[in-house]
């Protein structure tokens, strides 16, 4: 983040009226990078601009100087500040934009020393974007405020790009959670909750933004949120809590200050309630790979596999399902209704085709409404209407789930306004509203008579001449123009009697004679040429006049049209997801308020989908039985050799479970899951240095979660707790863990673990079975058959799959040796210290050695030594790339 300008704060004893009101403005804007408009740049200076041309990667220049230095400074064209923008935003740095609020003419007025007068018009902040370059179509942008009033907490959150509105009050420990789930690009804190959640920030990497005391005071809230949405109340929208008027209060008045005064569209506020959610936390989110593959990115998480939607408002919807799965019965089932609909219609095509043709409904209202939009901005309002119209003429006879019915229901209704748009608009209109030429002609006479005037000012000119002619009786007569006179009628000497007595000279006002010519003009000519002179600027200032005008039509008409954007993504994730269910051969789970888990044949999507693309063979089917007896637990203990597929299995009934209650069918041949409240999954032993902490830490504190927050309705899925120590250490936690899980916490459990002494308990603890991933040893090697049966694995095979991985064979035959001998020595109950005095360790290893001495680096790791990605340009990268062939050609 940018520093304050140090220099700015120092006597401005010399500087020049433009320093000075620079420094005013930048005083005013401490903590944001100042974007200066002169002209067609935006220019920063000082800090700043050292800041930004290293940010940006640009030419740092000076200009003048200031108590005696050098002022840096560095700037980007008005034409692609967004691009920048965009760089500096993803760095962290918030920037306020200034603009000229005159033109230089209009400051000379003034006096000649006057500056244009500038103002800033907007903060830029990650929360507050709205640009189609700056924002990712199918991703939410949210920004949210945490409030904290004595015990209570509220966290509110928006998505100023779309007018999503939230709020919901939460307990302190759901807040990681919940920041977890939402994934806000800025969040808002008071100072107090900046220092009470620090480590729940830096834990999810957000940098929050600390406001006053006063944006979080709940009185003024009630009254800014009044003024808003223009109500007396604010109960019309439901019952808030004082911190959640407060949360979103804050909300509002950080959208004032960065919008300076312009508030988005946003729709009156949603109360949220947890208990209606599934609740997955932050590490269960991570390790499931919901919606980010652990590197980070979309691809290779389950959205990036499900997402079939046409809609960029569709992709959103379904990130917002896939973060919040439901533990509703009733919503599941309506959802999973409108699926079935939409698996078995033959309107399926016709329905997807019209919806590539949607646009993006909400991000262009929420432009519009932010006085940031353009002539695109109203055409896609007309094309989104054009579609939804069609779309619910074709959906009119069918028979509907309750949820599409309600969906078709909010398509229609926008007639008037369509029509008005439509003939407003030309098929393809220009980015800006001032470049003109976005409304169609025939719609307004004025702007047709000034386009006339503008294109076809000569034509009429000739007509009139003709017209004079006539009237004046004088054939020879003629409308010239020149820079003084600008356009007249000229007539020969001879005429000029005639010209200037009745009835002619009523209508011919004599302007010049010269030797041989008379020059007149009439009110008509004069006024046409005035027209003509502003028939350009004219029609810019119709077609503006016009855009504010359809702009306010759109405004008005705004709630039902954030509907209609609505159930165009409903019916676009509908047949998205059945789409992807009919490809995929998955199907409708049965979600009751019981409490089974029973999955047949039973797969992991995202696995499954790797493996098809790498042509790797087929996906291995498993069932999957959590059937407690009574209040009990069931939990199933898996074992089997590393590498044959328990990460997988575990995910993938966790995944299946999350699918079911977002409301989509699954990957499986049959499923039956009763409602789920919480789902938690852990994997033993990542290491987490950048927070410092140890990996057995980090293994801990998760597991303690689990334990203090699961309830009997909660799926716990943990994978190998307890190797991150010693392994009777490990043993030992991992097993008052699972008799933990089995007596109080009576979950439905999937365990993976290495220690095979756990096996023992299964049949000894009510509810608790075995289940392990079957092998096959074939000439000493493993192979991997990925099915679960009931029992207990018998072996590890860790030394098999260590030679699958390339370890040098002496090792792999020492290990072999030493595994035998311990095998050996615990039946035997010999002390490990006796075992290794036993072993022939040294002598063994040493026979063992490679007889070859190292012989370096081959070429080609020379080769890839020598290379630093970071110089490359695409072009040596891929020379780069030959030579390395070329090299193994060599080898
Ligand atoms: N059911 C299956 N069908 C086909 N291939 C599978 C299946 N399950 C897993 N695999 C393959 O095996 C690989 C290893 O699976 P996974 O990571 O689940 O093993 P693991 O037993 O958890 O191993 P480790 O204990 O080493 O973590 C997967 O990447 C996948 O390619």
């Amino acid at each position: 983040m940018p520093g304050g300008n140090d220099k700015v704060g120092n006597a401005m004893t010399t500087v020049t009226p433009m320093m000075a009101q620079y420094m005013a403005i930048k005083a005013d804007h401490p903590d944001a990078l100042l974007f200066y408009r002169m002209g067609d740049f935006y220019e920063m200076f000082f800090d700043d601009a050292a800041a930004a041309s290293e940010a940006l990667d640009i030419a740092l220049t000076k200009r003048g100087k200031h108590d005696g230095d050098d002022i840096p400074m560095c700037g980007v064209p008005v034409h692609s500040a967004e691009s920048y923008l965009l760089t500096l935003i993803r760095k962290g740095f918030r920037v306020a934009v200034c603009e000229q609020m005159e033109n230089p003419a209009e400051a000379k007025k003034r006096g000649n020393k006057s500056v244009v007068h500038r103002e800033v018009v907007r903060l830029v902040t990650p929360g507050t974007l709205t640009e189609e370059s700056l924002l990712e179509a199918r991703r939410h942008n949210y920004l949210a405020a945490l409030s904290c009033l004595r015990d209570d907490w509220a966290i509110s959150w928006a998505d100023i790009s779309t007018g999503a509105f939230h709020v919901m009050p939460l307990g302190r420990a759901r807040i990681g959670a919940e920041l977890a789930r939402l994934v806000p690009s800025e969040v808002l804190v008071s100072e107090a909750v900046d220092a009470e959640l620090r480590s729940v920030f830096s834990d999810l990497g957000i940098y929050p933004t600390v406001l006053g005391r006063a944006s979080f005071d709940s009185s003024s809230a009630e009254t800014r949120l009044c003024s808003l949405y223009q109500v007396q109340t604010l109960t019309a929208f439901g019952n808030f809590s004082r911190c959640e008027l407060s949360a979103m209060g804050a909300l509002v008045d950080y959208l004032d200050i960065t919008q300076k005064g312009r508030l988005p569209l946003l729709r009156p506020p949603q109360s949220d309630a947890v208990s209606r959610l599934l609740q997955i936390d932050a590490a269960t989110r991570r390790n499931l790979e919901l919606t980010h593959s652990m590197s980070g990115g979309r691809a290779g998480s389950l959205l990036s596999v499900i997402d079939r939607t046409v809609t960029p408002g569709g992709a959103r919807l379904l990130e917002r399902r896939v973060s919040s799965p439901s533990r509703v019965l009733p919503v599941i089932h309506e959802r999973l209704d409108a699926i079935d609909w939409a698996m078995e219609t033959p309107l399926s095509s016709t329905l997807r085709d019209r919806l590539r043709k949607v646009p993006d409904l909400d991000r262009a209202l929420s432009r519009l409404g932010l006085d940031r939009g353009g002539p695109r901005d109203l055409a896609a309002v007309r094309n989104a209407l054009e579609q939804a119209e069609e779309i619910c003429d074709a959906l009119s006879g069918a028979d509907l789930p309750s949820l599409l019915t309600e969906s078709r229901d909010a398509l229609g209704g926008h007639e008037a306004l369509l029509t008005v748009l439509d003939s407003a608009l030309v098929a393809e209109p220009p980015l800006l509203a001032r470049d003109g030429g976005f409304i169609a002609p025939d719609y307004d006479a004025a702007l047709d008579d000034a386009r006339r005037l503008r294109d076809e000012g000569r034509g009429i000119i000739a007509s009139m001449q003709a017209r004079y002619a006539e009237r004046a009786g004088v054939p020879s007569l003629k409308i010239k123009h020149n820079n003084v006179l600008g356009y007249f009628i000229e007539t020969t000497a001879t005429h000029a009697d005639k010209m200037m007595s009745p009835p002619l000279n009523d209508s011919f006002i004599h302007r010049q004679t010269t030797a041989n010519q008379v020059r007149f003009t009439t009110v008509e000519l004069s006024e046409l040429e005035t027209r003509i002179l502003n028939a350009s600027g004219e029609c810019l200032e119709i077609e503006k006049r016009l855009f504010s005008d359809l702009r306010e039509a759109i405004l008005a008409k705004a709630p039902q049209l954030s509907e209609t954007g609505l159930a165009l993504s409903e019916i676009d994730l509908a047949l998205g997801l059945a789409d992807l269910a009919r490809q995929h051969d998955w199907t409708r789970p049965r979600v009751d308020d019981s409490r089974a888990f029973d999955i047949r044949a039973g797969r992991h999507p995202v696995v499954e989908r790797a493996l098809q693309q790498q042509n790797a063979g087929a996906f291995i089917a498993n069932d999957c039985a959590l059937m407690p007896e009574g209040d009990g637990a069931a939990v199933t203990l898996l074992t089997g050799p590393n590498m044959a597929g328990k990460s997988t299995y575990l995910r993938q009934n966790a995944l299946i479970a999350l699918l079911a209650q977002m409301g989509s069918y699954v990957p499986a041949h049959s499923a039956h899951v009763g409602l789920f409240s919480q789902v938690f999954s852990r994997v033993g032993a990542s290491d987490d240095l950048a927070r410092g902490r140890s990996t057995f830490m980090v293994e801990m504190v998760e597991t303690a979660a689990i334990l203090n927050q699961a309830d009997d309705r909660a799926l716990v899925i943990l994978d190998e707790i307890g190797r991150g120590t010693a392994t009777y250490d490990g043993l030992s936690i991992a097993w008052a863990t699972l008799e933990y899980l089995q007596a109080n916490n009576r979950v439905r459990a999937l365990f993976a673990t290495h220690y095979h002494e756990l096996t023992q308990l299964a049949g000894k603890l009510e509810g608790v079975r075995n289940a392990t991933v079957a092998v096959r040893e074939w000439n000493g090697e493993v192979i991997f058959l990925h099915e679960v049966h009931d029992g207990a694995a018998d072996r590890s095979y860790g030394v098999q799959v260590a030679q699958l991985a390339g370890l040098p064979k002496p090792v792999i035959a020492r290990a072999r040796s030493v595994l035998e001998a311990l095998e050996k020595g615990e039946r035997d109950r010999a002390t490990p210290k006796a075992l290794i005095d036993d072993l022939p360790l040294f002598s063994a290893a040493a026979q063992a050695a490679p007889t070859t001495a190292p012989t370096g680096p081959s070429p080609v790791e020379q080769h890839l030594r020598d290379l630093n990605p970071d110089d490359l340009s695409p072009r040596d990268a891929l020379r780069a790339l030959y030579d390395l062939k070329a090299l193994t050609h060599n080898d």
